[in-house]
């Protein structure tokens, strides 16, 4: 008998966050409950899943409390704030799809795995930041930002601006061994922000180090070991266009290894957004034949498992 296929899920901004609703942990679980409710119906669909997600709007938002009670309390570095984005929102996820679940008489335990990923220390990535966190600026407070406090900031893709960080390759996930244990029994949320980076010292010990791990790497990543059928990046556009935002964007259904790279050389993709998604797709749909990649919207994820929409990628 075959195997359930396989399925890691990317959870993106809008799966944690609606912008019009304050950015409050309420609130958060309020858009997780949402979000979770299309995550079971995956579930009942007969697909085994887990969760990553994404941490960058809520990392940033530790960081700038952490920094502003510095005089009462001493500040939190930047990976232990990583841990902390993973802990709420990986508790709100168990919550949420939790419920889901039961909803559906679907009992199947969810559990949060506080997750490191090692990364290289001599990265480039490490000189030019690019990872987008925290809330959006506009030009001007972002510049006074980078003045003041020496933030690196930059335009995020047409949607203001915000502090950017170093944001390294994903190499060994160090939880692996205890996710594949719990696989067949479990949902896992796991790589939850990209994981918890950290570099590997020359006598094995493990060291945080201040970055941000792209979340949709660290889920290919997870799906590659994992021996996944399906990277499935859920955001919030339901395919993958080319000349986005211009008069003549094209949305794509359908990418082949070759073309998807073409596009990645014009240009076509923002990185810090859309570029490290369909770089994780091309990584996924390359490592074995037969292995696919969908970039799609969380409301349209049932129906591109069914190849009715999203982009889908594969050799
Ligand atoms: N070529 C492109 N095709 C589609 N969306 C793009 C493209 N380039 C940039 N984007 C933007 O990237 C966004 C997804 O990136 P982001 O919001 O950072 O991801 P996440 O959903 O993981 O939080 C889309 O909502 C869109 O605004
Ligand atoms: N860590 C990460 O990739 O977060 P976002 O998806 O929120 O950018």
């Amino acid at each position: 008998m075959s195997r359930p296929k396989r399925v890691v899920i990317a959870l993106g901004g809008n799966a944690l966050e609606d912008k019009s609703l304050p950015t409050t942990a309420e609130s958060q679980l309020q858009v997780v409950k949402k979000t979770s409710e299309y995550l079971a119906e995956i579930s009942c669909a007969g697909y085994e899943i887990a969760i990553v997600h994404g941490n960058g709007p809520q990392v940033g938002r530790i960081l700038l409390a952490t920094e502003a009670a510095k005089e009462i309390t001493p500040a939190m570095p930047f990976d232990v704030c990583g841990a902390m984005s993973q802990g709420y929102i990986g508790y709100h996820i168990q919550q949420g799809l939790k419920l889901a679940l039961a909803k559906r008489n679907r009992i199947l335990p969810v559990v949060t795995v506080v997750t490191q990923v090692v990364v290289d220390k001599d990265d480039k990535a490490f000189q030019n930041p690019t990872k987008p966190i925290g809330p959006f600026y506009t030009e001007e407070e972002g510049k006074r930002l980078s003045e003041e406090k020496g933030y690196t900031v930059k335009e995020d893709s047409g949607r203001g601006w915000r502090r950017v960080v170093p944001s390294p390759m994903p190499k060994r996930i160090v939880e692996i061994g205890t996710i594949k244990t719990l696989w067949d029994t479990t949902i896992a949320v796991t790589c939850g922000g990209g994981g918890i980076p950290v570099i590997e010292n020359e006598d094995g010990s493990l060291e945080g180090i201040a970055a941000v791990i792209d979340k949709d790497l660290a889920a290919e990543r997870l799906a590659e070991d994992m021996d996944a059928d399906i990277l499935m990046i859920l955001t919030e556009v339901e395919k993958v266009s080319i000349n986005f935002n211009k008069p003549n964007q094209e949305d794509l259904s359908h990418l082949t290894i070759k073309e998807a790279e073409q596009f990645i050389e014009e240009g076509h993709f923002a990185p810090g957004s859309m570029l490290p998604k369909v770089l994780a797709a091309v990584n996924f749909a390359k490592s074995i034949p037969g292995r696919k990649a969908i970039i799609t919207s969380l409301y349209k994820a049932e129906d591109a498992l069914a190849g009715k929409c999203g982009t889908i990628i594969e050799s």
